[in-house]
This record gives structure tokens, C-alpha cells and sequence, in this order.
């Protein structure tokens, strides 16, 4: 039986390896981690990440042809196909800080494996990395020189969360980049003949490697950027009295722009885009390409000032206070459908809240109240000006309240502010809720998840973002 190993049982290495077991039962995968918690708990019941329809695969799985060990130098030396998997997140001190890839765990990682080596492998970078890095760990797996031979493919991944099993079923395309040598060319195949099980050829793109790398900041930074694009004309469309939504729907029609990725937002969030866009901006540096590199960074800067413009709209629309005022959060996640709370923009607004001394009163139907403290409290660098932000003080932590009820944490509440695209927000009785809270009631939906006009009617002060602005807001212009 070919064994595979992946390194790293994270949000990628866990999925993506469990679809490979569910998907070729003829070969035995085994998920490694230092962390064993982690590890723990992907043996058990309750998996250590949610995700639509994961369970189920990695039952079909596991015990069968799918393990996840801590042993991680016994199974790397075992396996022919090595996947990393491992973090790869901003640098936040040193050279690059706040914008280069912190490689720390990868390298990690890849010492490891040319440590207890004694057979041939393929080694897989399913980790986000910079372009090149292909060339770094070809370095290090060979500084032995103990005549193993390694074949080093670019296979990244492009999975989303919350749809992540969709994705891995029924990719649009696997990509694979390797050397353009025979050995090089032969490594693709077999790697090619394991999708191949379930993705038909034509969506299982070969490339060379630096391309293949490259390919995957770029992707992630296209898609960053319509969000940013659609984000900035939000600011536009309250300007002028146009709506978001049907400028979206209008450019959409348009097949050369198409209609998916045009919600405008809060703000996008999670793991990726942001990191990957700060390290794509730092490889254009270092490779003397400012005009470049500034023209990604807008990017991330519309991001920061869509977030800011929010928590800004808040505080301005009442009476530019919040303090001692209680404020809802109703979703923390950075996405629906899932309980990853990596750089949602609910922890921007929240720690925002905090500071001008508001009561925060947090739902979320799967983020847990210890993470939710946890991003809070925690220490984050400003990418911009290379300074920590402010976290949470020990103080402030008597100001957050986590509920497990909409209903209950908008209660008393004297704005509502709809920061996760959860559907369960479409649905909620908003009459009960402006019953429950203090007058003038006010709904800030950052995801234009309500109807601002049935909501107004029922007697909220709505601000929906993108949308004409609500009579009482066009009187308090929020700065960003
Ligand atoms: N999260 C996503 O949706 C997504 C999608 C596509 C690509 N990626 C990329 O995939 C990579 C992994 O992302 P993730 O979200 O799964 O990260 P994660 O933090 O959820 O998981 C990474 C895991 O690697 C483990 N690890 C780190 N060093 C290790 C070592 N030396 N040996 C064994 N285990 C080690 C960590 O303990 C952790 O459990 C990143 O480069 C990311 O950019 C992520
Ligand atoms: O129209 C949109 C689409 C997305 N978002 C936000 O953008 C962020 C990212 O969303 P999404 O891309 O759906 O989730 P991720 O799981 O971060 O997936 C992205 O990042 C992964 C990690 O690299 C890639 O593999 C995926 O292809 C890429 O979509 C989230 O905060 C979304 O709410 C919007 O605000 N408006």
C-alpha cells in the first residue's frame, strides 16, 4: 500500500487528506501534527474544526485508511508522498515583519524530514509559501547528502472554508507544478494519477513550479481585490445615494466581470487573503518592483478602511458615544459556515467598541466564548505602521458578554451590529428584537443580510452598508 503523510492537521491538511483516503482506498494517509490536542481531537467525535460535511468523510475514513498520529518522525520515514501542510503566516518581527512570509514552521518541517529520511520521497508543498521556496526546500532536504532523493511539487490548495469538502469533491482545477526534468515530470504524474481518481483530466492543470507557486498568490490577491473594488464603491454608493447591491447585480451581467465574489462587506477576513497579499507585496519589493507591490497594498488599505468606515458609522450615528451603551455583535467568524475567527473583521470592531468603552454582547451560532476572549486579549501587529494594535485591556474583558441566544444578547442592546453573513440573521423576528432594546433602536448590518426598508418600518435606524443612507445618518457623516 503507498503511504502518504501529511504535516500539518490544520483547516487544509485534515480535509484535504481526509477527501484523498475517502477517494483511493488503496492508499494509507496519515495526518501528522506537533500539536496533539490537535491531533487528539481529530480522533474523536467532535473534530477540532467545523466544516459542512466533514464529519462524515473522515468517518467513512478513519481507522480504515485515514489516521492521524503524533508520531510524526515514524510516519514521515514510512511515507513515499510527503504533503506540508504547516502554518505559514505574516512575519511579525525582523526583517520583513508585517509582511513576509514567517517560514519558521515550514523549514521546521522540512529539516525533519531530511533528518529521518532513508527512502526516496515526494515531497508536496500544500502550504501557501513564496514563490521560490520550492528552491529553498530542495536545499535544505538535500544538505544530507545521505543519497535519499527528493522530487519537490507545487500543489496548492484552494480550498474555501465552510465549503471546503464542496471544493476538495469538486474542484475547479488541481494544480501542480513540478521540474521540468524527467524525474521532475514523473513525480507530477503520480501525483496526477491520485486526483485523477476522482478529477476529470482536463481540470488538472500541470505547470512548472515557480508558476504553480505564484499562481496561488495571485489567485488569492484577484479575489481580495474585487472584494476591495466592490467594498470601495460601497463608500461611493452611500456618497450618492446609488446601492451597492444593484450596482453589483448590473456589473455582474457583464460576462467579462461576472456576478460571484461582488458582496460588499465589513470588510474581508480570514487566514489568507490578507497574509498572502502582504507576502506577494513583499516578494515584489525584494524583486525592485515598488509600483507593483503599492498597487497590491491598495488592496489591503480599502480593506482597513472599509473595517475603520464601519466602526466609525457606529460610533458616529450615536451621538458619536458608545460609551457605557451596550452594543450586539451578532456574528464572530470571519465567514458563515465556519467557526475560524482568524482576522475577522467582528474582532476589529469589537476591540474598536471596547476602547470607546462600549458593552459588547457577542452571538455567534459556533465560535466559542474562549476564543472569542482569546482574539480580544490578543496582540496584533498593524501591518501599516509596524505597531502592535490595541488589544483588549484586563478591564475591558468585564465589558464582553458571549450568549447563546440572538435574542438574549440584543436584548436591553441600543444597536445591533451584523458582522458574519450567518443565514440564521436573514431569518430572526427583528420585531421582537427592537421590542427588547432601547430607543431609537439602531441596526448596523455590515453584510446586507436585512431589509433596511422592512426594518425601518418596524422603527429601527438602519445602516446598511453600500445602501442609500438612512435619513438620520445623512446627518452625522462618519470619518474613516
Ligand atoms: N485555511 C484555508 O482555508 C487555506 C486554504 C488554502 C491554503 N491555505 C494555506 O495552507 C497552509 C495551512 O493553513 P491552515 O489554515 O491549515 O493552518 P492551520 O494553522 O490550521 O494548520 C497548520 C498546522 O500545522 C501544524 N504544524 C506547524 N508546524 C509543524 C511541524 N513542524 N510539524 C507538524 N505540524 C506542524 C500546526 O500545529 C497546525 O495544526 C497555510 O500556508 C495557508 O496559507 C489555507
Ligand atoms: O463577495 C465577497 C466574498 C468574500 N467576502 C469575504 O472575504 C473573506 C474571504 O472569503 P472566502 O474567500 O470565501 O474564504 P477563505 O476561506 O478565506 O478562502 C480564500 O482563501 C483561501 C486560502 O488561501 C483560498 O484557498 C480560497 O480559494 C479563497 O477563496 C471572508 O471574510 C468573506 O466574508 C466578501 O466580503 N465579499
Amino acid at each position: 500500500m503507498v503511504k502518504i503523510c501529511c504535516i500539518g492537521a490544520g483547516y487544509v491538511g485534515g480535509p484535504t487528506m481526509a477527501v484523498i483516503a475517502l477517494k483511493c482506498p488503496e492508499l494509507e494517509v496519515v495526518v501528522v501534527d506537533i500539536c496533539a490536542s490537535r491531533i487528539d481531537a481529530w480522533n474523536r467525535d467532535k473534530l477540532p474544526i467545523y466544516e459542512p460535511g466533514l464529519d462524515d468523510v473522515v468517518k467513512a475514513c478513519r481507522g480504515r485508511n485515514l489516521f492521524f498520529s503524533t508520531d510524526i518522525e515514524k510516519h514521515v520515514a514510512d511515507a513515499e508522498i510527503l504533503f506540508l501542510s504547516v502554518n505559514t503566516p505574516t512575519k511579525t518581527s525582523g526583517l520583513g515583519a508585517g509582511k513576509a512570509a514567517d517560514l519558521t514552521f515550514w523549514e521546521k518541517a522540512a529539516r525533519m524530514i531530511a533528518d529521518v529520511s532513508n527512502s526516496d520521497k515526494i515531497v508536496v508543498e500544500k502550504s501557501t509559501v513564496p514563490v521560490k521556496t520550492a528552491e529553498a526546500i530542495e536545499k535544505i532536504l538535500n544538505h544530507n547528502n545521505n543519497g535519499v532523493k527528493y522530487q519537490v511539487l507545487s500543489n496548492p490548495e484552494f480550498l474555501s472554508e465552510g465549503t471546503a469538502i464542496e471544493d476538495l469533491l469538486y474542484p475547479e482545477r488541481v494544480l501542480i507544478g513540478g521540474r521540468e526534468t524527467p524525474e521532475g515530470q514523473k513525480a507530477v504524474q503520480t501525483l496526477k494519477d491520485i486526483y485523477a481518481r476522482w478529477v476529470p483530466d482536463d481540470l488538472i492543470i500541470t505547470t512548472n513550479l515557480w508558476s504553480a507557486e505564484l499562481s496561488k498568490l495571485a489567485s488569492n490577491a484577484f479575489q481580495a481585490q474585487r472584494v476591495s473594488s466592490i467594498n470601495a464603491m460601497s463608500a461611493l454608493c452611500e456618497a450618492t445615494g446609488a446601492s451597492v447591491s444593484e450596482v453589483a447585480y448590473a456589473i455582474g451581467m457583464d460576462s467579462r466581470i461576472g456576478p460571484k465574489f461582488l458582496n460588499s462587506s465589513v470588510g474581508f477576513g480570514g487566514s489568507c487573503f490578507q497574509k498572502d497579499i502582504l507576502n506577494l507585496v513583499y516578494i515584489c519589493e525584494c524583486n525592485g518592483l515598488p509600483e507593483v507591490a503599492n498597487y497590491w497594498k491598495q488592496v489591503i488599505k480599502i480593506n482597513d478602511y472599509q473595517k475603520r468606515r464601519f466602526l466609525n458609522r457606529v460610533i458616529s450615528s450615536m451621538f458619536n458615544t458608545v460609551s457605557g451603551k451596550k452594543i450586539a455583535i451578532l456574528g464572530f467568524a470571519f465567514k458563515k459556515d465556519t467557526a475560524d475567527t482568524r482576522e475577522s473583521a467582528s474582532i476589529f470592531v469589537s476591540q474598536g467598541l471596547l476602547r470607546e468603552k462600549a458593552n459588547i454582547s457577542i452571538y455567534d451560532p459556533k465560535v466559542t466564548e474562549d476564543q472569542i476572549q482569546y482574539d480580544l486579549a490578543t496582540n496584533k501587529l498593524d501591518w501599516d505602521n509596524q505597531v502592535p494594535q490595541q488589544p483588549m485591556s484586563p478591564t475591558a474583558r468585564n465589558q464582553v458578554t458571549v450568549m447563546w441566544d440572538p435574542y438574549e444578547a440584543t436584548k436591553g442592546a441600543h444597536g445591533v451590529c451584523i458582522l458574519t453573513e450567518w443565514d440564521e440573521f436573514k431569518d430572526l423576528d427583528y420585531k421582537k428584537i427592537y421590542d427588547g432594546m432601547q430607543k431609537p433602536a439602531f441596526m448596523f448590518d455590515g453584510r446586507n443580510m436585512v431589509d433596511p426598508v422592512k426594518l425601518r418600518e418596524i422603527g429601527f435606524i438602519v445602516y446598511s452598508i453600500g445602501r442609500p443612507l438612512d435619513p438620520w445618518l445623512l446627518d452625522m457623516p462618519a470619518v474613516a
